[in-house]
């Protein structure tokens, strides 16, 4: 059911107190304490006037005056900083809930937010969030029963004063009410800009070495200039609401009080009103701004609160990539399926066709080499196969299943993937190497991995070995990272390896090494290598040409060579010399 603006206070209220109502009762409690000690003080002062006219002993006045003002302050510190605990814990955990969620969405839906925009939900969102637990919670409640119980004291003390009071209040209360009906819409429109701002950011950031090359620098800060203009533009909306604040309540308090000194001296000079209950009105007048202060600016702040929640929820409505996993048990798999099978699958990016009618088949076991010009759609062909993209016609079957009937943990567990970029975490080199491992992984099949390689050596003389934080300020070499990225892929006990151009970094030393690491792999189970160096394609037991979008030829790499054109134009273009 969608989260109507309405029901999220609620909600987030059951957040908040989840697991600790037992807290929240006490904060509860010291807020009413912290409240009456504030409630308490006027009427203490009145009776202390009467006292010193009347020439009583003042002692347990003063003693009650002094426990009223102490008790109340030390409960208010106690209940906002339980208060402020309890807030960062709901942080934290729907900040953990976004950043889980976020990693289970689809590659597109990602790519389509940015991930500078994710970012800043995650950070500067809960930042704001943080205001409705602070303030929405208890302090606003607290603030209206405060307002409330200084309201029915001024009654008791003068009912005519009153009236006269509040006429300056009613003028600031109506404008103010309009003002916080707008701040929601404001604050979504500058957590909008902003993450606009942290995605142009964060790109320009990642394209560093090319925007330096390029002396794009300045170029660029013109471009952020102009998106950091945006937002500040989106954020002068919240600010000129809110500036608007505290001027209209201090006039609404103004005048008020001259209304009330006026109409509070003619009732004195006619004796319709004692000295005492004047100033005591006088004080609870004073006493009503910060919680009417509080409720006004409160609730902007929380407006803001809000508007973030409803970014996270945008987030949280987003389906995961398992949300369509088959709900039964699949049925078993047949043993001499082949690997992989396209029949007729299509496929388009964004509406522009990149697959036609593909049928192809990856055997069981042994090399399979898929070739093509840039932008043929082989790094397309891998992510259908891992399930990052859905054909938009046909089928795709792994191990003779159906991909779209395979619950998605066990799809992937079954298929080892080196993307183009070889990618590799910001964390230890034995955290890159075991990744997708459960268990731990002995220290000496990390390092015969490495040895595969041939990247022993580097590791050995990284400062901590294994334990190396890469991606900082100790890095690897675009090849050395390239082998340890393979050395992740070697260690999987995946039936099916993809590698995507595992070559592109590598000298010729490496290359070789490349194809051993390859030929162990692919003794035991199927491995698809995209290959753009045409020297790879020599070992592979098949090969697949695809030109634009369609499979032009497939077979042995000397039947490919009789039947192709394109294959053997390719070749030529790689001056690889065919058997
Ligand atoms: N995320 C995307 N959004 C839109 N179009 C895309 C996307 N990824 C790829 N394409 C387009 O799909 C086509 C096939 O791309 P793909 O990456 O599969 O080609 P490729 O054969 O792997 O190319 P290369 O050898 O250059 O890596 C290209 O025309 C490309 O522009």
């Amino acid at each position: 059911m969608p989260v109507t603006a309405g029901h999220q206070p609620l909600r987030i209220l059951r957040e908040l107190t989840d697991g600790r109502r037992s807290r929240l009762v006490v904060i509860l409690l010291l807020s009413l304490v912290a409240t009456a000690g504030t409630l308490a003080l006027p009427l203490l002062v009145s009776g202390l006037i009467v006292a010193v006219q009347a020439r009583q002993d003042l002692l347990w006045r003063a003693i009650a005056m002094s426990v009223a003002a102490l008790g109340g302050a030390g409960a208010a510190a106690g209940s906002g900083y339980l208060l402020a605990r309890l807030g960062e814990r709901m942080v934290h955990r729907l900040r953990s809930r976004i950043m889980a969620h976020v990693l289970r969405l689809p590659l597109r839906t990602v790519r389509g937010h940015g991930s500078g925009d994710l970012l800043s939900r995650v950070t500067a969102d809960s930042a704001q969030l943080r205001t409705i637990a602070d303030l929405g919670v208890v302090q606003l409640p607290t603030a209206v029963v405060t307002a409330a119980g200084t309201l029915a004291v001024m009654a008791w003390l003068d009912p005519v004063l009153l009236v006269a009071a509040l006429g300056g209040f009613l003028v600031a209360g109506v404008i103010i009410g309009l003002v916080v009906r707008g701040l929601r819409r404001a604050h979504t429109r500058y957590q909008g800009a902003l993450g606009l701002l942290a995605h142009r950011f964060s790109t320009v950031l990642d394209a560093l070495p090319m925007v330096k090359a390029c002396q794009a620098e300045a170029r660029l800060s013109t471009r952020l200039a102009q998106a950091s203009q945006h937002t500040s533009t989106a954020a002068l909306g919240t600010i000129r609401l809110e500036a608007l604040m505290s001027p209209v309540l201090g006039l609404g308090q103004q005048i008020g009080l001259v209304a009330v000194v006026v109409t509070g001296g003619a009732r004195y000079a006619a004796g319709a009103l004692a000295v005492a209950d004047l100033v005591a009105f006088l004080l609870c007048l004073l006493q009503l701004v910060a919680p009417i202060m509080m409720i006004s600016m409160g609730a902007g702040q929380v407006q803001a609160g809000l508007a973030a929640r409803g970014r996270f929820d945008e987030i949280l409505a987003l389906s995961t990539e398992d949300a369509e996993d088959p709900p039964q048990a699949p049925v078993p798999l047949p043993a001499e399926a082949p690997a992989v099978r396209f029949r007729a699958v299509g496929f388009a990016h964004d509406r522009r066709p990149v697959l036609h009618e593909v049928d192809l088949d990856i055997p069981r076991r042994g090399l399979t080499a898929l070739l093509g010009v840039s932008g043929a759609g082989k790094t397309t062909t891998l992510a259908l196969i891992e399930r990052f993209l859905r054909p938009d016609t046909g089928t795709v079957e792994i191990l003779g299943r159906d991909s779209r009937e395979w619950p998605l943990a066990e799809l992937r567990g079954r298929i080892a993937y080196l993307d183009q970029e070889f990618t590799l975490l910001a964390d230890s080199v034995r955290a890159n190497l075991t990744v997708g491992h459960a268990a731990e992984v002995p220290e000496h099949q990390l390092w015969h991995a490495l040895d595969q390689v041939a990247l022993t050596a580097a590791v050995r003389a990284l400062p901590e070995g294994l334990d190396t934080v890469l991606g900082g300020e100790v890095d690897l070499s675009g090849g050395q990272r390239q082998r340890l990225a393979l050395a992740r892929v070697s260690l999987s006990s995946a039936e099916i390896v993809l590698l995507d151009e595992p070559t592109s970094q590598l000298d010729s030393g490496n290359e070789d090494l490349l194809r051993t690491t390859i030929d162990t792999l692919a003794a035991d189970r199927a491995v698809l290598v995209v290959a753009h160096r045409l020297s790879t394609v020599r070992q592979a037991g098949k090969v697949i040409l695809l030109a634009d979008g369609r499979v032009q030829a497939s077979g042995s790499h000397e039947q490919v060579l009789l039947d192709s054109p394109v294959y053997r134009d390719l070749l030529a273009a790689q001056a690889v010399a065919p058997r």
